[in-house]
């Protein structure tokens, strides 16, 4: 019959398709073993260089290119590919741990995978000290903290961290946090108990007192530790990232639980190198300024005068003197680059101290919270 004949000529279609694909797979690891041997090159320069792996301008200017020329490949692909594309990269050149705050399953594991791709070593830290640590010992290359979240301000444990660690800021990212409940109760009627890190306990209050008002809020030190319980406890539940429920088999019983939706955090990766050549968007200081009227000010006044945008102050006791301060800046330009050299010698001169913590590109918005992990525009 007609339509055997017009199965028969799809089925020719299809096979023809196949071989294509086949032959632009084969063409595509012959380019990609290509590519990955230009890469072990590079990483042999750095070595006897002593440069940092690590170049994460570089990668943002290689996938801006690639994304003018995209065609019918969406621009969110084509980053997820790059992304572990980068990942195995980096991983070739020296294999390099990752430092987070641990176990597997939270939010900083998170921020680290879709930012640093799979091909790295994750490797967990009971808290965010051991992050910095980890970094500074050399046990790791870098390291992922939380520095802000957009509702509640300033992690002040990490920035008081660089005071006592020397390393320095390679790159940021925003991550866009969403909470869900998972468990393995049969409805919320059953709930008897719902763990999580104090955190999202505190950002997701309206909700469960709404929904839960007779069960027991059980702070514990992670999500994913939250997870863990919520696992052998069938009447409790766990509240944290959506992909612990497949990590720790649960149901997702609730979605998107968090008060205010628009929450978002800042993470930092942390490195010891300085990477060098490429002009940076931003660049992280801590200054110290004499005790006496207007210090503080004049050294405003510097960044005023050279017409640098100031992204964020923040001051922080400073350790071991009483009722004295360091002052955290965030600037809207490279004050490494050579065009800044004059700049520098000014601010200099305005402040006791003065510490560059990282300059590196204004980072992308991660919506971590997704299932896939899909990103966002910036918000
Ligand atoms: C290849 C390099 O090293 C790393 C890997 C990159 C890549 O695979 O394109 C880009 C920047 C670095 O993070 C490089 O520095 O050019």
């Amino acid at each position: 019959m007609g339509d055997d004949r017009s199965d028969w000529s799809g089925e020719e279609r299809l096979g023809d398709l196949r071989k294509e694909i086949d032959t632009i797979d084969r063409e595509l690891v012959a380019l990609l073993n290509r590519r990955a041997k230009c890469s072990l090159e590079v990483g042999e320069t750095k070595k006897g260089a002593g440069d940092c792996i690590f170049k994460p301008k570089r990668e943002m200017q290689v996938m801006e290119r690639l994304l003018v020329q995209t065609d019918v490949l969406p621009e969110q692909h084509l980053r997820a590919i790059y992304r572990e594309i980068f990942s195995s990269s980096r991983k070739l050149q020296r294999p390099q741990r990752v430092a987070y705050l641990g176990p597997e399953g939270t939010f900083s594991y998170f921020a680290g995978v879709e930012f640093l791709g799979h091909c790295a070593d994750y490797l967990p830290q009971n808290d965010i000290e051991g992050v910095f640590r980890s970094v500074a010992s050399g046990e790791s290359g870098l390291g992922i903290v939380p520095l802000e979240n957009s509702l509640h301000g300033t992690v002040g444990q990490s920035l008081d961290l660089f005071l006592r660690f020397g390393v320095r800021i390679q790159s940021e990212l925003f991550c866009k946090i969403s909470h869900n409940v998972m468990g393995r109760v049969k409805d919320l009627a059953s709930v008897k108990r719902v763990y999580s890190h104090p955190q999202p306990l505190a950002q997701c209050a309206r909700w469960l007192r709404s929904n839960l008002p007779s069960a027991g809020l059980v702070p514990v030190e992670s999500t994913a530790a939250a997870a863990r319980r919520a696992m052998s406890d069938p009447e409790g539940v766990a509240i944290g990232h959506i992909q612990l429920a497949q990590l720790f088999d649960l149901d997702v019983m609730v979605r998107s639980i968090e008060d205010l939706p628009d929450n978002w955090t800042r993470f930092v990766v942390i490195g010891r190198g300085k990477e060098t050549g490429l002009a940076n968007d931003k660049t992280s200081l801590l200054f110290t300024v004499p005790d006496k009227s207007g210090a503080l000010s004049s050294m405003l006044d510097a960044f005023t005068r050279h017409g640098i945008n100031l992204k964020k102050l923040e001051s922080r006791p400073m350790r071991g003197e009483k009722w004295k301060y360091v002052f955290f800046v965030d600037l809207e330009c490279d004050l490494e680059h050579e065009e800044y050299r004059d700049v520098m010698a000014d601010l200099e001169a305005n402040c006791l101290t003065l510490r560059v913590l990282g300059s590196y590109p204004a980072g992308p918005s991660l919506d971590v919270s997704a299932e896939d992990g899909a990103e966002t525009p910036q918000p």
